[in-house]
């Protein structure tokens, strides 16, 4: 059964079940090794070097790490949508088995708001201020299942409807600025989601609305994912909404993943020192601390890289493990390691 059905039919049945949980272990997205650069006046900007991850089909996904780590650019050079002077150097995207960066951009096209669809931080300036939403959504389904504008209008309706817009004949009508933040994303969520998609990378969906909101929006997120079976890259800051949302978690740090494991590991027994320090920065109730432990030092410059482990220069673990590790933090850039089955860490100190 496909997403788009789901959609329509509600919860699956049980012998739909075991068709989903069967898929679930599949790998919808395989990306290996890419590389994404900026050509700028002042130098070349390796905002992604190297960075290999996969989804299954159903899974959140968590792309997690500081402002400038290079997730956007990973998402945007899986939709291929990279502008000069940005350029995809290498690697591969495999979607269901095809490599996207090898498609022609008209099947590109095709691909992109059907099979994998986006949604960002700032919705409104995601919709076209000069037309009712109603239309907009409606033209998803014309363009690319060729519906009537009335047929489109109805199924437009109905979307709005399940993403939970109140009187949604009514809101249909409305233009973008006439929405809050809050119904802006449900109506961005309800577009991303008219076609079915099998993959929705949400880049920071939240972070752009006041605190009960953002629950509310994840609350939808979650319910439609589970409903429909859509993989979701989830591209985040903030670990407790991985904590609340996510399967796995990949860690970005300086454009590569330094860490990559299920939720729980992440949370039980993160290995990285970047990842414990990303931890140690947010606050865990009952747990009183008199202040919350900062991350020393900024994200290097992604144009001067250092030559070793690009978190080096700020790591404790660096300084305390010296006499084991001699310089070759400084000197190499670390591997990912296998420390267990489906973790993996970038760090010397599991070499
Ligand atoms: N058009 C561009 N020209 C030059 N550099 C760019 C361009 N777009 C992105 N970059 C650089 O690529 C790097 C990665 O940016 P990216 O937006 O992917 O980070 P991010 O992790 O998503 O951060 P944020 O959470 O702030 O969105 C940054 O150093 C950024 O300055």
């Amino acid at each position: 059964m496909s997403a788009r059905d789901r959609l329509r039919g509600g919860y699956p049945l049980k012998e739909e079940m075991a068709l989903v949980s069967r898929d679930s272990r599949e790998v919808l997205l395989e990306v290996r090794d890419l590389r994404t650069y900026f050509f700028t006046e002042e130098g070349v900007v390796k905002a992604v070097d190297g960075v290999s991850f996969h989804v299954r089909r159903g899974e959140i996904l968590g792309l997690v790490g500081e402002s400038g780590c290079g997730k956007s650019v990973t998402s945007l050079s899986i939709m291929r949508l990279i502008t000069p002077p940005g350029r995809i150097l290498g690697g591969e995207v495999l979607f269901d088995g095809m490599d996207l960066l090898k498609l022609p951009e008209s099947e590109m096209v095709r691909l992109r708001g059907s099979r994998i669809s986006m949604i960002f931080q700032q919705p409104v300036s995601c919709l076209n201020p000069v037309f009712k939403i109603g239309d907009q959504i409606a033209e998803v389904f014309q363009v690319h299942e060729g519906l009537s504008r009335a047929e489109g209008w109805r199924r437009a309706i109905e979307l709005l409807q399940m993403v939970g817009i109140p009187d949604p004949e009514r809101r249909a009508h409305s233009y973008p600025h006439e929405l809050s933040g809050g119904m802006a994303q449900r109506v961005m969520i309800a577009m991303a989601l008219a076609l079915g998609p099998e993959l929705l990378i949400a880049d920071e969906p939240t972070t752009a609305l006041d605190v009960t909101i953002q629950a509310q929006i994840l609350d939808l997120m979650r319910e439609l994912q589970r409903r429909m079976h859509t993989a979701i890259i989830l591209i985040t800051h903030d670990m407790g909404i991985v904590a609340e949302m996510c399967d796995r978690v990949a860690v970005m740090y300086a454009g590569q993943i330094i860490e990559e494991a299920d939720v729980h590991t992440i949370f039980s027994n993160p290995q990285h020192p970047y990842t414990r320090g990303l931890l140690g920065s947010i606050p865990v109730m009952g747990v009183v601390k008199p202040r919350l432990d900062t991350i020393p030092g900024t994200v290097p410059n992604l144009i001067d890289l250092p030559p070793g482990c690009r978190f080096a220069p700020r790591c404790r673990a660096r300084v305390e493990n010296q006499a084991q590790l001699g310089n070759v933090c400084l000197e190499q850039i670390p591997p990912l390691f296998h420390t267990e089955p489906g973790h993996q860490v970038r760090c010397w100190l599991y070499g």
